[in-house]
């Protein structure tokens, strides 16, 4: 197994929230959207780790926070050994050059007003790398390596279909030689007949480059397809965490299996009706739920999912799970479920349970 290129541990991102204003105005405690409230996870050198779940959960913060494009609030992120959060104006300069990233909207994250060539190199640029002829000659190399032609450097973003952008977006991303990317849902805007094709560009740039991905992504299709560990997030948190076959073949925690279910199968045998669909809305990040945050949503919570946290636990085969029914011994077994659908019934949870805003 190889040696983690990033760890993370504990990381916290909070966004300051407009209403804590008004909450300071009437006397009451500040608020603020805890998007991210304690990850902590490594990604291995040369693999694909996986970051799922729904929509506000957590993912593209997480993802823009171990790059440092956002200030975490608190936690650790250490790259090839160095703690990033200590990292001198030089040592960052290095690892902005080592870490890059590639968006999820290939239409939004490429300057219209500049040319392909300019945007592949503006990161040559800024780290003074090469000359002029030199970058450009960079730029001819990695357009044709993204499957495009070198005669296209002069032409402007909206020339480009959005499966091209999004070889330019990966260009851009390679050109100072990285050893890690995050990348946001790199396939997520693109007509299903072209995910499949920057699926693959990927996964051979990750052999030809020696690249370590972190991949962002809500379609657990494509996750099982391009990683080799996942990590499924709900409400700024991990919930699980693990080799992708053993986690499609035998989820731990009921949120992972809940998103599971949504996936269409070959075989319909390891379905579980139970949860055929996630019920109700994601709490607000703003106020999560006491205990397992998933307890308002969840077919199999009991009391103890509300009073306390579950720890991770090992589960076997290199996973990790926070729920209480993946301890065998736990007095989690000894209490009945407190309902069908926590959330509906259970009044005591109503501020928690606002749904998000998004
Ligand atoms: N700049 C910001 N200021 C305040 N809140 C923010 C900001 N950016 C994100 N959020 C909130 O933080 C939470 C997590 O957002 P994030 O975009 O990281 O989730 P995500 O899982 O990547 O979602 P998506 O799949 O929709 O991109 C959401 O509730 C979102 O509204």
């Amino acid at each position: 197994m190889s040696d983690p290129l990033l760890s993370v541990d504990g990381l916290k991102k909070y966004y300051a929230d407009d209403s804590s204003i008004v909450d300071r105005l009437l006397g009451q405690e500040s608020s603020s959207v805890k998007a991210v409230d304690g990850v902590s996870f490594d990604v291995r050198e040369g693999e694909t780790l996986g970051l799922v779940g729904e929509s506000g959960c957590g993912k593209s913060t997480t993802g823009e926070t171990v790059l440092r494009l956002r200030e975490p609030t608190a936690g650790e992120i250490t790259f090839d050994g160095t703690d990033v959060r200590a990292m001198t104006d030089r040592d960052l300069n290095e690892f902005r050059r080592r870490a890059q990233i590639v968006f999820q909207d290939p239409f939004s994250s490429l300057d219209p007003r500049m040319t392909t060539g300019d945007i592949i190199t503006e990161g040559l640029r800024i780290h003074d790398v090469a000359d002029r002829e030199q970058r450009r000659e960079t730029a001819r190399e990695l357009l044709e390596r993204v499957g495009l032609s070198a005669d296209q450097m002069d032409r402007y973003p909206h020339e480009f279909s959005g499966g091209q952008r999004q070889r330019i977006g990966i260009a851009r991303a390679l050109a100072l030689d990285p050893d890690f990317v995050v990348l946001d849902e790199p396939v997520s805007a693109l007509d299903v007949s072209v995910q499949a094709q920057i699926l693959n560009l990927l996964e051979d740039l990750q052999d030809d480059f020696g690249l370590t991905f972190l991949f962002i992504a809500h379609n657990l299709g494509v996750v099982r397809h391009v990683c080799d560990r996942v990590a499924v997030m709900y409400l700024g948190e991990i919930v699980e965490i693990g080799p992708v076959e053993e986690i499609f073949d035998d989820p731990a925690h009921p949120y992972t299996k809940a998103l599971l279910s949504s996936v269409p199968r070959a075989s319909t045998e390891a379905r579980d009706e139970e949860f055929e669909t996630l019920r109700g809305d994601v709490p607000s990040p703003r106020n999560p739920p006491a205990g397992c945050r998933f307890h308002t949503r969840c077919p199999e919570a009991r009391a103890a999912c509300r009073e306390s946290a579950p720890p991770g636990y090992d589960v076997g085969d290199g996973r990790t799970a926070t729920c209480f029914r993946a301890d065998d011994g736990h007095a989690y077994w000894d209490s009945e479920p407190i309902g069908e659908n926590a959330a509906a019934g259970d009044e005591s949870d109503a501020p928690a349970g606002e749904p998000a805003d998004d």
